[in-house]
């Protein structure tokens, strides 16, 4: 479930900005709509307690984020969130698997190398596990980055521009790929995107619309 009240965050050198109200209760699907500079990233960023909004208040399932400071909020963002970035940020210096093995560190838990197994699985690229990501195709990197989202079971799954310079084969595979994620985890699953494509693939979905000279005050 997230949950935004007259949220708003200014850039300490840039705009304020300002978003509608929107609740998503637990296990819905949010499409987060905007052209290039609405305020997207910023609001997933919000969401994932990776920036502090200025004002307003902001519930992420179940959880009121104003009073996490530090390491607890890192702790919390770790076994709640799953964020697949529009840069994937895969660590070259580490095979697959211990790309995902990253994020028990990050939530400050032990690893649980079955349930890093069971992800790549899930998403169908186990047997890439001994590899580098640079070894990879793109569409297999995604995939292994949104495998990296899922061994916690988070919470809420984010993902931003998950289909960009993809063909529309790719674009729809992906899409399906986070549905299925998020239905697996019993996520509430937001997908940040302009992309015409999502948001016919995603039809039915809640939509928060961002409007840049709407969101900028
Ligand atoms: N670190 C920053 N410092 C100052 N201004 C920023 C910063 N990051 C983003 N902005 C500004 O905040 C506004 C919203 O940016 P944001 O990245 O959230 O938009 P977006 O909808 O995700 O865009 P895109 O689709 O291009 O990724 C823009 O005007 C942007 O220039």
């Amino acid at each position: 479930m997230i949950q935004a009240r007259s949220l708003a965050y200014r850039y300490p050198q840039g705009p304020a900005l300002s978003f509608p109200d929107v609740e998503v209760p637990q296990g819905g699907t949010l499409l987060l709509q905007g052209r290039s500079g609405a305020g997207k990233s910023t609001w997933l960023a919000l969401v994932a307690g990776l920036l502090t909004p200025t004002s307003g208040q902001l519930l992420v399932a179940g959880q009121d984020l104003a009073p996490l400071r530090g390491g607890e909020r890192d702790r919390w963002r770790g076994r709640s969130i799953g964020f697949l970035p529009q840069k994937l940020h895969l660590s070259d210096a580490l095979s697959v698997e211990r790309n995902l093995s990253l994020v028990y560190f990050a939530a400050g838990l032990a690893e649980d190398k079955v349930a890093v197994r069971a992800a790549l699985d899930a998403l169908g690229v186990a047997d890439l596990a001994h590899r580098l990501p640079g070894q990879l195709s793109g569409g297999q990197a995604q995939r292994v980055a949104l495998a990296r989202a899922t061994p916690l079971q988070p919470k809420v799954l984010l993902a931003d521009e998950p289909t960009a310079s993809l063909d529309d084969q790719a674009a729809a595979a992906a899409v399906t790929l986070l549905r299925e994620a998020a239905r697996r985890c019993g996520a509430t699953l937001v997908v940040a995107t302009h992309d015409a494509r999502v948001r016919d693939a995603l039809r039915g979905a809640q939509v928060l619309p961002l409007v840049a000279e709407q969101v900028a005050a």
